[in-house]
């Protein structure tokens, strides 16, 4: 089982997201985030992550979720979910990623991964949950899921 982060910053109610530009989800929205790294904490790789793809810091970062995906039979990556409500810099397009404000009633599921349209309203409301996903072999179609709210990190 692969460890990995995922932030969306949440600011005057705008959320920024990044068009993935290579490596898993490459084409889709998501948020800012990806592996950890030997010997750094959850919270250390979000904080690196970020600076890496977008070139900006994080502040007031909290955790918010975790979330487990399988794809067929197989662990694929148990991610650390974290909301941060604001930023500092401005954000910067890199080999890894362009960045893109939405309002938050505007967020574009069609165009990311299949099980953020159950969580990210949850991270929106301020809602703290744990969810486990599963996909076909391939992780193209999302098969099942289940989510708990309410949950203490
Ligand atoms: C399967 O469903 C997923 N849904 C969502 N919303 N996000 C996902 C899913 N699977 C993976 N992710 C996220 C978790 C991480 O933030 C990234 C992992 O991306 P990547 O493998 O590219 O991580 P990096 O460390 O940046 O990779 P390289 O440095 O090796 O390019 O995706």
């Amino acid at each position: 089982m692969q460890d990995a982060t995922l932030c969306l910053p949440v600011v005057d109610g705008r959320v920024l997201l990044i068009r993935k530009k290579r490596g898993v989800g490459a084409g889709l929205y998501n948020g800012p985030g990806g592996k950890i790294e030997p010997g750094e904490t959850p919270r250390e790789c979000i904080h690196r992550e970020v600076n890496e793809e977008l070139r900006i810091g994080l502040s007031e970062v909290e955790k918010v979720g975790e979330l487990d995906f399988v794809f067929g039979d197989d662990p694929f990556m148990f991610v650390h979910v974290y909301r941060a409500s604001d930023i500092s810099g401005e954000p910067e397009e890199t080999d890894e990623a362009d960045p893109k404000w939405f309002d938050t009633d505007d967020v574009p599921y069609d165009e990311m991964w299949p099980d953020d349209r159950h969580w990210v309203p949850k991270l929106l409301d301020g809602e703290t949950f744990t969810g486990r996903f599963r996909f076909d072999d391939e992780g193209d179609d999302l098969l099942g899921w289940a989510m708990r709210t309410d949950v203490e990190f």
